[in-house]
C-alpha cells in the first residue's frame, strides 16, 4: 500500500437490516468514485463457510480460523467462495441469521478487521454495516447511520427477496429481523449502534435517490468537497 492511500478519506454507513445501507452506499460510492466495502459480506461469507464445512457457528476458535483464511472474491458482480458463485446463496435469511451469530465472537471479528480495513485505498472508501463508524473506520470523515420503521424494513425486505425469486413470508421476516437486530444490538464487541458522530437518517419515508442525495450532502458538507 502506498503511504497516501492510508489517509484515503472513507464515509461509513451503519444501521439496522434492510435499512437500504448497501444500495445507498454503492450508489454513493459510483457517485464519489470511491472503493465500496459491503462488510456484512464477509460475515455472511464466515456463516456459509461454517454451514458447509458443518462446523458449528458457535465454536469460535474453528469459525474465526475459516473467516481469517476465507477463499472469497469479488469481482463482475458475484460474489465467489472457493470459486462458487454465492451471490445469491449469501442473501438467504438463514445466512443472515448465522452471520449475526458468528459477527457476535470477538476472534471472528478480530480475523476479519485487517480484511476490512484493506479496502481503504485512494480516491476513498465507502463502507457499510453494523461498526463501520465505531469500531473499524472509526476515524472516518463523515458517518451515517441509516434506519427505518422495523414495518418498512421487513417490506423492503420481502420485495428484495420476492424479486430475487426467493421465497419469503412477512411475518418470518420480522420475527428474523427482530432476533438479528436485538443478537447484534446487545452483543459485548462491536454491537449496532449510531457512532456519537454520525447522522442519524430515518428513511421510512424516503425513497432510494432522496436517501442517496442526503448522504452525499452530508458527505459534501464533512468533507468540504
Ligand atoms: N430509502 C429507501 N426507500 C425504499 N426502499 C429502499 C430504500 N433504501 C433501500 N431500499 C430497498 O430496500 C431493500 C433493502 O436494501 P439493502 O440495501 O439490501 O439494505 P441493507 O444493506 O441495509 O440490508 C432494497 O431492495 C432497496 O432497493
Ligand atoms: N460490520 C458488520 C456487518 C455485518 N455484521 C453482521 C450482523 C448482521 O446481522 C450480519 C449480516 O449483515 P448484512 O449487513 O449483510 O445484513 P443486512 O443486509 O443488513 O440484513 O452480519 C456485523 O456484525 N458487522
Amino acid at each position: 500500500m502506498r503511504p497516501s492511500d492510508s489517509l484515503a478519506p472513507v464515509l461509513t454507513v451503519d444501521g439496522p437490516s434492510a435499512s437500504g445501507k448497501g444500495t445507498v452506499a454503492e450508489r454513493v460510492a459510483a457517485a464519489l468514485g470511491f472503493h465500496f466495502l459491503d462488510s456484512g459480506a464477509l460475515y455472511r461469507l464466515t456463516a456459509l463457510m461454517a454451514m458447509k464445512r458443518g462446523v458449528a457457528l458457535d465454536d469460535e476458535a474453528r469459525v474465526a480460523e475459516l473467516a481469517a483464511q476465507l477463499p472469497a472474491s469479488f469481482g463482475g458482480g458475484a460474489v465467489r467462495l472457493d470459486g462458487e458463485d454465492v451471490s445469491d446463496a449469501i442473501r438467504a435469511e438463514a445466512v443472515g441469521e448465522g452471520a449475526s451469530k458468528v459477527a457476535a465472537l470477538p476472534a471472528v471479528r478480530a480475523a476479519l478487521l485487517d480484511r476490512q480495513r484493506a479496502y481503504r485505498e485512494a480516491p476513498g472508501l465507502v463502507a457499510d454495516g453494523r461498526d463501520m463508524g465505531t469500531v473499524v473506520f472509526a476515524d472516518a470523515v463523515a458517518k451515517v447511520f441509516l434506519t427505518a420503521s422495523a414495518e418498512a424494513r421487513a417490506e423492503r425486505r420481502y420485495k428484495q427477496l420476492i424479486e430475487k425469486g426467493m421465497s419469503a413470508s412477512l411475518p418470518a421476516l420480522v420475527a428474523d429481523m427482530q432476533a438479528r437486530d436485538a443478537r447484534d444490538s446487545a452483543r459485548a464487541v462491536a454491537p449496532l449502534k449510531p457512532a456519537a458522530d454520525a447522522l442519524v437518517l430515518d428513511t421510512t419515508d424516503m425513497d432510494v435517490v432522496a436517501a442517496v442525495d442526503a448522504v452525499l450532502a452530508h458527505y459534501r458538507d464533512k468533507s468540504g468537497k
